[in-house]
């Protein structure tokens, strides 16, 4: 129960506490005008049973005014409760929601690889908004609904035992019922969050793919994967309300079947003259009150059970280990592979034995047919993934002993497929130095070649641009992001050298641009284009993860291995043309 209670409130369980104490009272509110119903009818029927007797007007006023007074009560507690829960709820998803953001920015991208982006999109918006309605709806009611039932039943076992025994003798039965469906109900609830999920993910492959689907003309193949997985939640969510619906029905209706058993009891004892009417009619009144929120609570029981799903997933990516390393002191020097092994999958090794130094302040290009394993050796530099066997140091320090955050205030890197964010150029471009005035932001943009397109747009640099620059050309949206990076200047640059071709213009300003990023840094450069690295300080050539060649254009020129090879092809690709 503990750990339930851990799970709902997303690892908080004290959170829940105020919003519990409100529920109560407001139960304990709602109950007291019942009592004081019975006070009426008992002065009433004290009245006409004694017919000698006068009615007692004072009381019947005087029970009357607190009832008024009492509706003042029962509102100071409803809104308390009101505030309290939703206070509680909110709160705890919004910060929830923040927190687990910046964990995962902690994990390494091996985690991003093992998890579907909508599943983590899911993950911070349905699952939380799923423990969001159940802590400021069906915790509160949850608890009064236990706790109300308790208090009744230990002041009613004082009027009448055999009455309160038989109002609350049907409940262990309903509560057995129900634990009984909880393991059905876990795996039912796990199987509609995987067929959520999956729809989710389907969805968001046809809509970011929207492009390719039309361009291959593709929308029945892809569209059929999508309408599959919907047929799937269908089916998921009607098992769920399905087989979960009856059980929770029947348990509802076995709870309640008490107040009818206490029924029965009553006219039994009433006719055998041992119970009085005001007594049975107290039972009766305060029956209804407590057996609502009981009634109230088990509709809503699979909610609860599905949302302590939700918060065991949440709870799962929230144990998940970030990067560790303390080091805030980043020395400049060599950046050396040592023995580095590394895979994405465990056993299919995508870099091995990889040994290599690359000194400060020098260009060194990375060089290989495509898939050797170019891009991995600067994502395992900037430590995107962490390396499992052998070590990588700069300035004699294992990255793995640096923290995370100040290894990439060091780095800097400028990647093929630029994502510029839905935000304005200028925004866009602050993202390299947060703190940059907007003189510094256009010198970069100036540096970079893109200060005098950006000046010839509508708003200048307050133009917005769409998600992922969707508004730019690909050689603006390069430019955009070495400004960034310039601005950013950070000592070791990680560049992506753009594969495709762009218009000489445009070229001739990226090179200009990438010039201006790497003067007087160590920069590690994914070369394509082997003409654009003869004068680079070393180039290391890399085949199926192996270094096989290391050294400098002339020299690797004489080796005839693959960097010649690739040179070769190059040379003849350069003037290819339609026939
Ligand atoms: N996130 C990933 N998960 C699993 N495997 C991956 C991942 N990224 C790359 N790989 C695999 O690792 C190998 C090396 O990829 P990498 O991108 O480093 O090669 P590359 O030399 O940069 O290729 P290219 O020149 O085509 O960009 C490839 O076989 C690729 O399929």
């Amino acid at each position: 129960m503990n750990n339930y209670f851990y799970n709902i409130s997303g690892g908080q369980p004290r959170s829940l506490w105020s919003s519990a104490i409100a529920a109560l009272l407001d139960g304990i509110a709602k109950v007291i005008p019942a009592a004081l119903l019975v006070d009426i009818f008992n002065t009433l029927y004290m009245s006409f049973a004694n017919s000698g007797s006068p009615l007692d007007i004072r009381r019947m006023w005087l029970v009357s005014i607190i009832l008024l007074l009492w509706l003042a009560v029962e509102y100071a507690a409803y809104v308390s409760l009101y505030n309290k829960t939703y206070k509680a709820a909110y709160s705890l998803s919004a910060t929830g929601r923040l927190t687990l953001a910046e964990h995962i920015r902690h994990l390494s991208l091996g985690f991003f690889g093992r998890r579907d982006p909508a599943d983590i999109t899911n993950l911070l918006l349905s699952d939380y908004g799923q423990v969001e309605q159940t802590i400021s709806h069906n915790v509160p009611q949850l608890i009064s609904a236990v706790i109300l039932p308790l208090l009744a039943l230990a002041g009613l076992v004082f009027v009448d035992w055999r009455m309160a025994l038989a109002m609350f003798a049907a409940i262990p039965l309903g509560a057995l019922l129900l634990w009984m469906t909880d393991s059905l109900q876990a795996r039912l609830s796990a199987n509609h969050v995987e067929a959520k999920n999956e729809a989710a993910s389907r969805l968001q492959e046809y809509l970011s793919g929207i492009r390719e689907i039309k361009a291959h003309n593709m929308g029945g193949k892809r569209f059929e994967r999508l309408r599959l997985s919907f047929d799937q939640l269908k089916g998921a969510s009607i098992r769920l309300e399905g087989i979960m619906g009856p059980l929770i029905m029947g348990a509802m209706l076995l709870t309640r079947s008490g107040l009818t058993i206490m029924i029965f009891v009553g006219s039994y004892l009433l006719a055998g003259g041992t119970l009085s009417l005001p007594v049975f009619l107290l039972f009766l009144l305060i029956g209804t009150k407590v057996f609502e929120p009981l009634t109230a609570v088990l509709m809503n029981y699979g909610e609860i059970r599905y949302s302590a799903y939700s918060a065991q997933r949440i709870m799962d990516v929230q144990q998940e280990m970030p990067m560790q390393g303390t080091r805030s002191n980043m020395l400049p020097g060599d950046i050396v592979f040592d023995a580095v092994t590394f895979g994405y999958d465990a056993g299919l090794p995508v870099l091995q034995d990889l040994s290599f130094t690359i000194a400060p302040n020098t260009i060194t290009a990375l060089v290989g047919p495509s898939g050797s394993g170019k891009s991995t050796v600067t994502r395992l530099i900037a430590r995107f993934w962490e390396v499992e066997h052998g070590r990588i140091t700069i300035g004699g320090v294992s990255t793995r002993e640096i923290n995370p955050e100040k290894l990439l205030e060091n780095i800097s890197m400028v990647f093929q497929d630029v994502y510029l964010f839905q935000d304005t150029i200028g925004n866009n471009i602050r993202i390299g130095n947060m703190e940059a005035t907007q003189e510094e932001i256009e010198q970069a943009a100036r540096r970079a070649c893109c200060h005098e397109f950006i000046s010839k747009l509508p708003q200048g640099y307050d133009t917005p641009v769409g998600e992922g620059g969707s508004t730019l050309s690909g050689g603006e949206k390069q430019r955009v992001s070495i400004a960034r990076t310039l601005l950013k200047n950070a000592s070791i640059v990680l560049l992506d050298e753009a594969t495709a071709s762009l218009d000489p213009e445009n070229e001739a300003a990226i090179q200009q641009a990438i010039n201006e990023l790497v003067a007087d840094k160590t920069v590690i450069l994914i070369a394509h284009r082997l003409k654009t690295i003869q004068n680079a300080d070393k180039i290391l050539v890399l085949d199926q993860g192996r270094l096989v060649q290391q050294g400098k254009h002339d020299a690797l020129l004489q080796e005839q291995g693959i960097y010649a090879n690739l040179w070769n092809l190059q040379q003849g690709a350069e003037g290819w043309r339609l026939k």
